[in-house]
Parts: C-alpha cells; sequence; structure tokens
C-alpha cells in the first residue's frame, strides 16, 4: 500500500512570510461555461511538499524542467531524530540503505502554522550522506536551513555533494524504516522549484 506523505494543498496552507500564499478558485464554473468547471491556482513554488530546483538559490543551477526523474523515484530510508542540529555522528548510529534519505523529526503537524525553528544538518552529515550514496534529502520542515537564513548554507552544501532537497514532507503516520519513494516534480520550464504529490510503501522484507 502507498502512503501518502504529501501536505493538503489549502487555502490556509502556510507560506514563507511575504513569499506568495496558495489559492485554488474555481475560476469558470459549470453553471456558466455550461460545460466544465475549471480551477485556478496562485501559489509559491515553495508550498506544502514541494522540491528546491538548484536555481532557487544558485542563478547558474538547474531548472525545474531539467531535474532527472530519476531522482524523485527510489529506494528511501525514513529515520527518526530529535537533535537540533543533526551530525555524522548522530546519523553513523542508523543503518541509511537506498539513494534517498527521509528525517522525521515532527510527531504531528499543523500545515497551517509556519515554524520558525527547525533541525537542520551539519556540513559533516552532509559529507557522509554523499559518501552513503545518498542523492534525495528529506524533511518534514519548510527548510534545510535555519529559516532566518540567508546564504543557505546547508542548501549550497548538499548541492555541491549532488543532493537535491524535499521538503515539508508529512512522516507522521510513516514508522522508521525501508520504503519506495516517488515524488515527481511538475516540468515548469525556468522554474525555481515545484510541489510535489510525495509518497512511499514501506519494503516488505527489510533485508531487501
Ligand atoms: N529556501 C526555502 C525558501 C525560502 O528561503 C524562501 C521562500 C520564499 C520567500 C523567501 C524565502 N527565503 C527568504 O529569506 C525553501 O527551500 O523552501
Ligand atoms: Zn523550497
Ligand atoms: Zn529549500
Amino acid at each position: 500500500m502507498w502512503i501518502d506523505i504529501t501536505q493538503t494543498l489549502t487555502s490556509d496552507i502556510a507560506h514563507w512570510p511575504d513569499d506568495t500564499p496558495f489559492s485554488f478558485e474555481v475560476a469558470v464554473t459549470k453553471e456558466n461555461s455550461g460545460s466544465v468547471n475549471i480551477g485556478k491556482i496562485t501559489t509559491s513554488t515553495h508550498i506544502g511538499t514541494h522540491i528546491d530546483a538548484p536555481f532557487h538559490f544558485d542563478d547558474a543551477g538547474a531548472t525545474t524542467e531539467l531535474l532527472d526523474i530519476n531522482r524523485y523515484i527510489g529506494d528511501a530510508t525514513v529515520i527518526e531524530l530529535n537533535e537540533e542540529i543533526i551530525t555524522r555522528d548522530i546519523l553513523e548510529h542508523h543503518e541509511i540503505r537506498g539513494t534517498i534519505l527521509l528525517i522525521k523529526t515532527r510527531q504531528e503537524i499543523d500545515t497551517s502554522v509556519f515554524l520558525n525553528k527547525v533541525p537542520v544538518l551539519s556540513e559533516d552529515a552532509v559529507e557522509y550522506l554523499a559518501l552513503l550514496g545518498i542523492e534525495l534529502f528529506g524533511i518534514d520542515v519548510a527548510s534545510v536551513d535555519h529559516i532566518d537564513s540567508k546564504t543557505l548554507d546547508i542548501h549550497h552544501k548538499l548541492y555541491r555533494n549532488n543532493i537535491m532537497i524535499i521538503e515539508n514532507v508529512v512522516l507522521t503516520e510513516t514508522d522508521p524504516g525501508y520504503y519506495d519513494f516517488i515524488a515527481l516534480p511538475l516540468k515548469i520550464e525556468g522554474g525555481d522549484g515545484s510541489p510535489v504529490r510525495a509518497v512511499v510503501r514501506r519494503k516488505e522484507n527489510d533485508n531487501e
């Protein structure tokens, strides 16, 4: 069974301060058109469960339509941590398999609240993930850097180590373990990121 680990896009879903909120409306109604309802969305690309294209933090980085979809489908490990700074030493205490690591740091998520305090990886933790062969890093908060960071050091460090980023995954219903994972970005030309529909399926055999 596939498990949805995506935030629902609602009119009150949290957005970055001063950023574009998410909105959906039925812009044309069946009554008016005589045939169909037609929706219209307005949103930041960094809304809810989403991926960051490298162009988000590097003008020379790849934009959304150029991303390799193979990075966003694969074998994932979910681990649960409570530390504010996630170091290599902490990660070494967990058996991480596959190319995707998802870190669960929250037992409850209110998607209408923008959390200002988030756990972050240390630089040596990023190097360790690269050493393990991780290609996609995900976490259940709005950013892989401190919320007030202007330099986005961990975004850049992950990028330099060839690790892509997914933020705001919902892991409240997901126990630590090994999963198949899919979360595909929209093919937005010139895009700096994209909301995704992220799903996981527990591996039947944990030795797989
Ligand atoms: N790096 C964040 C987004 C981010 O930093 C941001 C998004 C919208 C408006 C402002 C932002 N950062 C401001 O300092 C992210 O990856 O979603
Ligand atoms: Zn983002
Ligand atoms: Zn980000």
